[in-house]
């Protein structure tokens, strides 16, 4: 059977491929259905568009940032399309800013609304004295998300719009849904795709019914010639998400040792074990275990076999190299990053590469290692680092710049044979090797403890040594409240429906302190599930830019295995105070602002995992989680059958970085305002205004095909090994933010790491 062809219009919106997904799983023996996207700006003229029309039976124009007033500036080619007569006979459905293009066509008006919702559910009634077959099978009332900024308006008189649907709220009744009397054109201001609409797969169903009776169910109509169908399959690659590497490939050895032992359950062992290997180790543990995170902690080992890869996104040079070679000097390198060209020494490669390339490379660099074995086991072996904010999309890296020291870098990972793994809930401890042999320093460390196991008792310090001061540099309170004001207007004019505003703080030690010791007090003070040591001293002789990571975050950004990819985005937080129980948090985590701020998330988070993968649920809905020092609204969001796709969990990896909770969304607007404007002002004192690692993630590539990372939030980082602390501290402004509930809630988060210097 020949499917109906829908082409997709996207304005660069962070909800367009739950659309998408939604008309696809219409699909049914009798009535396949397939889908086509393409920008509001792939093509600059209508002509282009309408030569394509031949190969499609209806169009959806999506949901997306910006106010159809200001024509194709905002939304593209969807100003064009709305005008054209030659589409006046073609099934058209516009959503949200569709359908306010649509009905702007006809002469309505579009204005702001005086209250503005973003991520709320509301009754959408039908309007009872015209049904429309759109909503054939309906109840007069059902619920719906909706996201605007904007309305629809003065469109009684005319004559070309129907009303359909209708809303109330503060702002009085609001037009949800109206067709276009002589066209086949209808369009809803309502999110039919969000995952708390209701009845948003009949919408799709009927609108395929208006397909099918204008093709008259003429099969014959729907037959693409040869041609024809490599003109659709080249249209389909304009938005091009290539898989990072084939997984199928084969691996030519699977060397791997792995052994283990019972121990203790409580997780300060993972601390205590490091305390005994007096070798350098990266750490991602769980220093705070909880029903679904914090089971494992990993303590991954370098040794002289491991190799570093260094990316150095604003020159687009990336390093590698083996860890600590002794034939390695900090001036060879440098001297190496300046060389124009590729280098290619015996114990040093410098490759010329892009960020997209830096991809490509970690697959090709990862494609003969991964042996599906151990698969029950989080970690084996593999990539082990952290991932800066910029290394997502629609970030950009601050503009190249004269280096007499190590630039700084924006990714940095290091494949890992040797590791500890310790689960806390079975107490079982493993020490696994990519190498024949399992490191004796490590069995020695591991003997030691399981002998001494009765004494868990770590006494970490909980301050850092008291002849030490510190100067911080806090953001400016009147800069802050420049950049929120900046913020509400953005989401008034319609651009961004969530930002999250983010500052950055400096800490400077009147002497430097091992990362180490701070982490220790860290751990103490702040447990988490994710709490992350990164020491990256990897070239002998530099002492001066090393690059150090602590962090104790309490959220996890993706975790993967060979079927399953999983996201927990975080978005609502109430502080901990005396009077503050779980049940008074609860209560205001679900009130319209933190539901809406998490609703808005968890829908971008759905896109960003449907963009690749059709089969995707959430599985918890805004459960409320408890750590030190706030409460957290928290959900989860899991997509199955990774092995049926062409993509694993690391072009999951790639396409959601950076992760939704850290942007807002639209999450292309938004990141883009943020960078450009917002906190370019903000935080120009610290790293140029550019995020750096915080907001990136943190992490592991297992050997085994497994993968997990975690936000780089509620943590410090410093490039030049302790002379100065970076933290970042922010929170998701929404219309319904007040300024200083915000600065508030980033003061708090910000002391959660800060508190050690205080
Ligand atoms: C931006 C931060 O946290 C993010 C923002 C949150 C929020 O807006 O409620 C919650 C968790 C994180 O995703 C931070 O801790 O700095
Ligand atoms: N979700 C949308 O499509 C929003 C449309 C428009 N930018 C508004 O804010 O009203």
């Amino acid at each position: 059977m020949k499917p109906n062809r829908i082409l997709f219009i996207d304005s660069y919106d962070s909800f367009t491929y739950n659309v998408v997904r939604l008309i696809e799983e219409q699909s049914t023996i009798d009535r396949p259905v397939e889908v086509t996207t393409i920008h509001n700006d792939t093509f600059s003229d209508i002509e282009e568009l309408i030569k394509y029309l031949p190969l499609f039976e209806g169009i959806v124009v999506g949901p997306g940032p910006g106010n159809p007033v200001h024509g194709s500036k905002d939304i593209g080619i969807i100003e064009s399309l709305f005008k054209d007569p030659r589409l006046s006979n073609f099934p058209v459905l516009g959503i949200c800013l569709g359908f306010q293009a649509m009905c702007y066509s006809q002469g309505a008006s579009v204005e702001e609304l005086s209250i503005i919702k973003h991520g709320q559910v509301y009754p959408i009634n039908l309007n009872t004295k015209n049904i429309d077959p759109i909503f054939k099978d309906y109840p007069e009332s059902f619920k719906s998300t909706r996201y605007h900024s904007l309305h629809v308006t003065n469109f009684k008189d005319k004559k070309s719009i129907i009303p359909l649907a209708y809303t109330e709220d503060e702002n009085g009744i609001l037009l949800m849904a109206a067709k276009i009397n002589s066209n086949p054109w209808y369009g809803v201001q309502y999110h039919p795709e969000s995952c708390c609409s209701e009845f948003g797969a009949k919408l799709i169903q009927n609108f395929l019914n208006v397909i099918y009776s204008t093709t008259k169910g003429d099969r014959d109509t729907l037959e693409l010639g040869k041609e024809d169908l490599n003109r659709l399959f080249d249209l389909k690659k304009t938005i091009n998400i290539s898989p990072i590497y084939d997984p199928s490939t084969k691996k030519a050895s699977d060397t791997f040792v792995i052994e283990s032992f019972d121990v203790s359950n409580d997780p300060q062992l993972t601390f205590k074990i490091c305390d005994k290997i007096k070798e350098d180790k990266f750490i991602m543990a769980s220093s705070a275990v909880s029903a679904d995170r914090g089971e494992w902690s990993i303590i991954a080992i370098p040794s002289k076999d491991s190799t570093v890869l260094t990316h150095y996104g604003s020159i687009e040079k990336t390093t590698i190299h083996k860890w600590q070679d002794d034939n390695l000097q900090l001036k060879q390198v440098l001297i190496a990053l300046k060389t124009e060209n590729p280098v290619h020494y015996e114990n040093l490669e410098v490759v010329n590469e892009n960020k997209e390339s830096f991809w490509n490379n970690l697959g090709e660099f990862m494609k003969e290692k991964i042996v599906k074995k151990r698969e029950e086991l989080p970690f084996i072996g593999g990539l082990v680092g952290i991932l800066g904010y910029e290394m997502g999309s629609y970030v950009n890296f601050n503009s190249p710049t004269t280096f007499d020291t190590l630039p700084k870098p924006d990714a940095k990972l290091v494949y890992i044979e040797n590791s500890i793994l310790i689960n806390h809930k079975t107490g079982k401890l493993y020490v696994c090797s990519l190498c024949d042999k399992l490191p004796k320093n490590v069995m020695e460390a591991v003997y030691d403890i399981i002998h001494e196991e009765d004494d868990i008792q770590l006494n970490w310090e909980d301050i850092l040594p008291n002849n030490i001061s510190y100067d911080i540099v806090m953001p400016n309170k009147k800069d802050y409240a420049e950049a929120f004001d900046k913020c509400q207007e953005f989401m008034h004019k319609g651009d961004s429906y969530e930002i999250c505003l983010t500052t950055q703080t400096m800490v400077t030690p009147s002497q430097r302190l091992p990362a180490w010791r701070i982490f220790k007090t860290l751990v103490t003070r702040n447990p988490a599930p994710f709490s992350g040591f990164f020491y990256f001293n990897d070239i002998l002789d530099n002492s001066d830019d090393v690059l150090s990571f602590i962090s104790t975050s309490p959220e996890r950004f993706l975790k993967w295995d060979s079927q399953t990819c999983e996201l927990r985005p975080i978005k609502g937080t109430v502080k901990k105070s005396g009077e503050m129980t779980v049940e008074k948090a609860t209560e205001i985590l679900k009130t319209p602002k933190e539901f809406g701020e998490n609703l808005m998330i968890l829908d971008l988070i759905r896109n960003d995992l449907y963009e690749l993968l059709p089969d995707v649920k959430v599985e918890e809905f805004m459960s409320v989680e408890e750590y030190k020092t706030v409460y957290q609204l928290v959900s989860v969001v899991k997509a199955y059958n990774l092995n049926k796709s062409m993509y694993t969990g690391i072009d999951v990896l790639k396409y959601s970085l950076p992760p939704g909770s850290m942007t807002g969304a639209p999450k292309k607007i938004t990141v883009e305002l943020l960078q450009d404007d917002i906190e370019k002002t903000l935080n120009k004192h610290i790293n140029n205004g550019s995020r750096g690692i915080y907001s990136g993630v943190t992490g592991y590539w297992s050997a085994n095909g497994n993968g997990d990372w975690s936000v780089n939030i509620r943590c410090m980082y410093s490039y030049d090994n302790g002379d100065h602390w970076k933290l970042g501290a922010g929170g998701a402004i929404t219309v319904l933010s007040t300024q200083e509930g915000e600065l508030d809630e980033m003061y708090t988060k910000l002391e959660s790491a800060l508190q050690v210097f205080m």
